[in-house]
């Protein structure tokens, strides 16, 4: 392995793969921190007095910067200005801060100190822990298209669709283990901060993780120096070039919407669970959690699949259909046993694995590579809207229109065994909410059939293999 190290880094399969490692493992410990909060929501409730309104804000604080402050567009600019070195450096230690907030709201007392915005109010730590969130979710985020444009850097014309599949993987097992051990961990330490904790600390290692990437990057550059490889730089009126090409939109858009339907669906799901389908607080999380362990598997298996054979556009629509499919029945009310539960969650996991493997290696088909960070940052910003605006509406939905008479009723009615006296927190019906997911699923059928309508027209070349014989 060394000596492939000291030859050529630019031309060594083993070093292009450690790359992959290394930036893959600081986008596991952001994944971790990105959902470790979803399944405390009832400890949330329960311990700090927290309602489905204050997490529903909280939860889209992750879009806040990026969408209204422009940050994910600035992200991509820098990113194409100065590098995936500088940029990957600057997003981590945003992360580090944000992580840094949010632990010290999660872990204080206020006191039950709260303040006024734009005419609602909200507590303090709600505030503090949304405002920690939002400076993550910028730190993620520009981290996120970072990578992406490492991928292509260093696996253009090779595997790069497995690679970009094998990074989403390992993201994927940040999530899964944010979903299942949180709950035991916080019932553990009998603290809901201290998984926070364990996330941040996490998260320093992932920045060590992408210091060594920064040095075996340094040393490929130096060697393409004078050769035809290194980019073309970057000039602000590519973003004018990118918003003429329509493949751009439609991808864009498909991707708002199929990603709106999945993650702030996975914020809310362990809370279905429970109230749902009668499983209790601290295993709440345990289906969820196999939906991204499915995924660890499959994302990289059809990124390889679209290397090797193409069909990408596809992939996509395939995907969609599913996750109409997989909602409209979450949204069934008389289906309540918890083996459908899981046989839908892993049946999302399969068409989440589909539509990413195929989605962020089609990107660099529609759009040239020195206006790829810039591209990637666009389709980022207008995929938080909806990673921002679904999560809030669903919880004002569940406050307002879902809320269940009797407190006791749904999860004693399946189980039979919630003794009335123990539990305290409202119940949900979760009907509506799991047919606003349904109906965004819908429009994302209708994006991919646009995306592949146009890639005929445009010759994108979705449908082909990406490995170059
Ligand atoms: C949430 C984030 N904006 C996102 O879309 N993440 C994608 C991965 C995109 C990068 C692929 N190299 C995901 O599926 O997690």
């Amino acid at each position: 392995m060394v000596a492939a190290l000291q030859k050529k880094i630019s031309e060594s399969a083993t070093a292009r793969w450690i790359v992959l490692a290394l930036v893959a493992f600081t986008m596991l410990c952001g994944y971790f921190i990105t959902d470790v909060m979803a399944p405390l929501k009832p400890m949330l409730e329960q311990q700090m007095g927290w309602s489905s309104s204050d997490y529903g804000f909280f939860t889209s604080a992750y879009g806040w910067f990026n969408v209204f402050l422009l940050m994910l567009i600035f992200g991509g600019m820098i990113l194409d200005k100065m590098g995936v070195r500088f940029t990957g450096l600057m997003s981590t230690v945003i992360m580090v801060i944000g992580v840094g907030i949010k632990y010290w709201a999660i872990a204080s007392d206020f006191g039950g100190a709260s303040v006024t915005i734009f005419g609602s109010v909200i507590s303090s730590q709600v505030l503090w822990a949304a405002i920690g969130y939002a400076i993550f979710g910028v730190g993620i985020e520009i981290a996120g298209i970072t990578v992406s444009k490492i991928i292509v850097k260093w696996f253009k014309g090779k595997e790069l669709a497995l690679a970009m599949g094998l990074e989403m993987a390992c993201a994927r097992i940040g999530t899964a283990l944010a979903l299942s051990i949180t709950p035991l961990l916080a019932e553990e330490f009998g603290s809901v901060s201290m998984p926070i904790l364990l996330g941040l600390l996490l998260l320093c290692i992932g920045m060590i993780s992408f210091v060594v990437f920064v040095v075996m990057d340094t040393k490929r550059d130096r060697e393409l120096k004078d050769s035809a490889e290194l980019e073309e730089p970057f000039r602000f009126r590519d973003i004018f070039e990118i918003v003429r090409i329509k493949g751009f939109w439609y991808i864009a858009i498909l991707c708002v919407l199929f990603y709106s339907a999945v993650f702030p669906f996975l914020k809310y799901a362990p809370d279905l669970m429970f109230n749902k389908f009668g499983i209790s607080e601290k295993l709440s999380g345990i289906i969820p959690a196999l939906l991204p362990f499915g995924t660890i598997l499959l994302t990289p298996f059809f990124g390889n699949l679209y290397d090797r054979r193409g069909k990408g556009a596809t992939i996509m629509l395939v995907g969609s259909f599913m996750i109409v499919a997989v909602h409209l029945l979450f949204a069934v009310p008389a289906f309540t046993n918890w083996l459908l539960a899981l046989v839908l969650i892993i049946t999302l996991g399969i068409a989440f694995s589909l539509v990413p493997s195929a989605m962020w290696p089609s990107v660099p088909k529609i759009i040239p590579e020195n206006k790829l960070g810039t591209a990637y940052a666009l389709i980022f910003w207008i995929q938080n809207w909806g990673l921002m605006g679904v999560p809030y509406l669903i919880g004002k939905v569940l406050d307002n229109y879902c809320v269940v008479d009797n407190a006791t009723t749904v999860a004693e009615e399946i189980t039979g065994v919630v003794a009335p006296e123990t539990v305290t927190r409202v119940a949900y019906d979760y009907t509506v909410p799991m047919l606003i997911f349904a109906g965004l699923g819908v429009l994302s059928i209708l994006f991919a059939f646009l995306l592949l309508r146009e890639n005929k027209k445009m010759g994108y070349g979705l449908q082909q293999p990406n490995i170059r014989k």
